[in-house]
């Protein structure tokens, strides 16, 4: 499949202080990426280079086979979206005529505006002015801002960090229909729960290294302990292992009709991240 972005021995050094160290991955074609981290660990200066805000000290970071920071010049601007801390809304305007303004500028029907402000649920705030607007809101309108024009590629920094749960999950649908239209979307945030719902594959970064990269599914299951919990008739919880003994014993509930439920013993993606690394994610 083909690779949208291609990222090789990357490093980033802040006068003597390093933000990253040695970063190599790839984020496929229609994909949903998720770089996790906590505060501090470098995600925010990856998207900045990767989206020519920022140049690399070393390595290379390729987006849709070009160098990054060659990305303004070479015309790619439509095909990125990019949702940063920094709003770029202009204060007095109205969230449709600011809207408005991006419409023009991208070449894109004014008949969008409806379109994305309900995938962020923001369809009754269009007429307010942007300085009247909470923080969330305002999160959700840059948001809207971002994929406005459909962008082929998609950067979310920590798209969620200002909103409440039923925000939040307005926000999961609007990205999965992104999705669904085929776009690739690289993704920081340090809610491990928004990375199992949205994405295909994480990479865990710490410190300025990646230290693990997979599927949610297969981080999961790399690090589960082989066991199960069967929940019995009478309200205890047993821990059996998946091996020959465990067989036994399951065996023997069963035939006493004992057994109520039974589930696998995963952790969580929060709990391999402070395996592997020894931090907490926030
Ligand atoms: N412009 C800068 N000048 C100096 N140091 C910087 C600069 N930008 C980032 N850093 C440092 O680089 C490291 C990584 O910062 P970065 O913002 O990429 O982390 P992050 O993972 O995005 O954190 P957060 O989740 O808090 O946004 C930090 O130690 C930070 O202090």
């Amino acid at each position: 499949m083909e690779n949208i972005i291609e990222v090789s021995g990357l490093a980033k050094l802040f006068a003597n202080q390093s933000a990253l160290k040695d970063v190599s991955f790839q984020v496929k074609k229609g994909e949903t990426f998720g770089f996790l981290g906590p505060s501090g660990s470098g995600k925010t200066t990856t998207i900045k280079i990767l989206t020519a805000q920022l140049a690399q000290t070393d390595g290379t970071a390729l987006v849709f086979g070009v160098p990054a920071s060659k990305l303004k010049e070479a015309g790619y601007r439509k095909k990125i979206g990019v949702l940063t801390d920094n709003s770029g809304l202009y204060a007095r305007l109205t969230v449709h005529d600011n809207l408005k303004l991006y419409c023009d500028l991208y070449d894109v029907p004014h008949t969008r505006i409806d379109e994305v402000l309900d995938m962020v649920n923001l369809k009754d705030a269009k007429k307010k002015a942007i300085s009247k607007l909470s923080k969330g809101m305002l999160q959700r309108i840059t948001l809207a801002r971002a994929f406005l024009h459909k962008p082929e590629l998609l950067f979310l920094d920590e798209p969620t960090s200002a909103l409440d749960p039923v925000n939040s999950k307005h926000i999961y649908k609007g990205l999965e229909s992104l999705k669904e239209q085929g776009t690739t979307i690289f993704l920081t945030t340090h809610d491990m729960n928004e990375a199992e719902i949205l994405c295909d594959r994480v990479a865990f970064l710490n410190d300025g290294v990646i230290q693990l990269l997979d599927t949610p599914k297969a981080l999961r299951q790399k690090f589960a302990d082989h066991t199960l919990t069967v929940e019995l008739a009478d309200g205890s919880k047993e821990i059996i292992d998946r091996g020959p003994e465990g067989a036994e014993a399951m065996y023997n509930y069963m035939k006493e009709s004992k057994v109520v439920s039974i589930y696998s013993n995963e952790p969580t993606l929060g709990d391999i991240f402070v395996e592997v690394t020894g931090r907490k994610l926030s």
